[in-house]
């Protein structure tokens, strides 16, 4: 597909946006672009989530309550309720993203769910969009590219522009991450998400943050991935009136029970049915979260009976279906008849949602693949973070500054032995934890990235990790210098520098070797949170 091709395309979904609703040749043209392989429908029965608030609490609170549901390929279905409703809740026990504490049952395609192979086949794009700050847009979707893609270069820097351009990426493509707007931040988190065409794709939250005319256009998107055959599931607070047109199914979830689910084109006369009537002019959306609140009397329960906790599909609309190619799989159209034809079939494949599973599995490419393009992007992002270099410099001019003066001529005196002795003992722990501080204050930044790379199995933990800690081989360079550097700077205050070079050396060689050693250990064992706090003081 050419690029002008593209950008036609591109701006046919920027006119679907300000005019209409509906544009059949984007979607085909997208529909090429996506080339998704298998149609997915996942249906959910009774599905309990009890979360402890911490761990060693005996007391669980019940998040979700025995809710069912359907979501069905070639629909975009929203998830929407009120802030804590159990929006996220439900969306990280359907991808498998919580396993612990969950009961029920998942089928995907008229089977019960095996985590492994649904894994393969979903994208979770989460609330927080978790990119690489110091990477450019184009570098970030190299990287998943290569991580994701076992075509030629080629054919994977065509897919990329591709994306990029339906995705209105093009223009920032030299950009680094950390300075794109939110927009455009999200908009990225989906786009390297779409490179392998996943046929299922959750999204938490796209359009918070957004402002009305790039919600819309984030909206209109995955309506036109899900009329290219995607399954797309999103969560929503509480559309407007125009997004609300656009949404083919609706799933309200308060206080963890569904309270309704079917088209949008409904929702009025049900509300109706229940003799609540939505007065004229007014969003439904904005009048169901009223009511969700608490707002017009306790209709819960109510609601919650009348749609069954989601195993009523009376209000769903069939029209879609008709759309995506296996609409064999639709083999029933309420969540209970699913259940019971599978059972049927086959009784002992049933299986509960809390197996266990293999995380990481189902990545494209193998461990020294991986192993190559994650120490590639380590080593752009190193070389473009200067302020930690800047910070780790500065720092220990400082401190031997400091040191030198407190210290100021003992070497020369044999009375000052102890406070040579102290002077030895506080920089080794100065540049022990001097080292040690890099990766705590870079850990929890990455924490968020790497959860969701790995979740999207992007790459297995174990070569993450050996990327990682090779890279702190070319950091542990920097630190033996900055250590020398600080050496350098307290040894001729303290006029130590002739009398102690022997020891002075032989403490650097310690100091680095006690990292090498612990870097060892840590590749070898893989604990290294424990190993980096113990091995240290073991050693020296
Ligand atoms: N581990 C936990 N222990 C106790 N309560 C929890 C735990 N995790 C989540 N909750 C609670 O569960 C409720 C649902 O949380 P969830 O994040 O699913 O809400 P949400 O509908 O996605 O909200 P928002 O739209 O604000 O993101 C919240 O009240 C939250 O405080």
């Amino acid at each position: 597909m050419s690029t002008k091709v593209l950008i036609e395309m591109q701006q046919q979904l920027r006119h679907i946006v300000t005019t209409s609703e509906n544009a059949p040749t984007s979607t085909k043209k997208l529909e090429d672009l996506m080339d998704i392989q298998k149609s997915i429908f996942l249906v959910f029965e009774d599905i309990t989530y009890c979360a402890r608030p911490w761990i060693l609490s005996g007391k669980k609170t019940e998040l979700l309550k025995n809710l069912s549901g359907e979501f069905r390929a070639g629909e975009l279905t929203a998830i929407m309720g009120l802030s804590g409703a159990g929006k996220s809740t439900l969306m990280d026990v359907l991808t498998g993203f919580t396993t612990t504490g969950v009961t029920g049952n998942i089928m995907v395609n008229s089977k019960a769910r095996n985590l492994n192979e649904f894994r393969r086949l979903l994208a979770y794009i989460m609330q927080n969009d978790n990119l690489q700050p110091l990477l450019t847009v184009q570098e970030a979707m190299n990287v998943a590219a290569d991580l994701k893609l076992t075509t030629s270069p080629q054919q994977k820097k065509q897919k990329i522009d591709q994306i990029l351009v339906t995705m209105s990426l093009d223009t920032c493509r030299h950009t680094r991450t950390g300075k794109l707007s939110g927009g455009e931040r999200k908009r990225l988190a989906i786009a390297l998400e779409l490179i392998n065409s996943p046929p299922i794709l959750f999204l938490d939250e796209p359009t918070s943050g957004l402002d009305s005319v790039t919600s819309k256009y984030c909206i209109t998107l995955l309506k036109q991935l899900a009329k290219a055959g995607q399954t797309v599931i999103c969560s929503i607070h509480q559309p407007s009136a125009s997004l609300l047109n656009m949404i083919d199914h609706l799933y309200v979830v308060a206080d963890g029970n569904c309270v309704y689910s079917g088209s949008t084109q409904n929702l009025v006369p049900y509300l109706s049915s229940l003799g609540l009537q939505c007065p004229t002019h007014y969003n439904p959306a904005d009048y169901l979260m009223e009511i969700c609140n608490g707002d017009y009397g306790r209709y819960l329960p109510q609601m919650v009976n009348a749609i069954e906790n989601g195993k009523n599909n009376a209000w769903r609309s069939i029209s879609n279906v008709t759309n995506v190619n296996h609409q064999e799989e639709v083999i029933a159209l309420n969540v209970t008849a699913s259940f019971q034809a599978l059972r049927q079939r086959s009784p002992m494949e049933i299986q509960h949602v809390y197996g266990k599973h293999k995380a990481g599995a189902g990545c494209a490419i193998g461990f020294w693949k991986q192993l190559f393009i994650l120490l590639k992007r380590n080593a752009i992002r190193l070389s473009r973070d200067k302020v930690l270099t800047f910070t780790r410099l500065s720092m220990h001019f400082v401190i031997a500054l400091i040191v030198g003066v407190i210290y100021f001529k003992i070497g020369q005196d044999a009375v000052y032995v102890l406070d040579n002795f102290n002077l030895l003992f506080f920089n080794i722990m100065f540049l022990m934890f001097s080292a040690f501080s890099a990766t705590v204050t870079t850990f929890p930044s990455e924490l968020p990235i790497t959860m969701r790379e790995h979740f999207n199995r992007w790459y297995k933990l174990h070569s993450f990790y050996l990327a990682n800690k090779t890279s702190t081989i070319l950091s542990l360079h920097a630190d033996v210098f900055c250590r020398q550097y600080g050496c350098s700077n307290v040894w001729p205050f303290s006029w130590n520098r002739n009398e102690s070079t022997a020891w002075y050396d032989l403490w650097t060689t310690h100091d680095s070797s006690i990292f090498d050693i612990q870097w060892i250990l840590r590749s070898i064992q893989g604990r290294s949170s424990v190993l980096t706090m113990v091995i240290p003081f073991i050693v020296s």
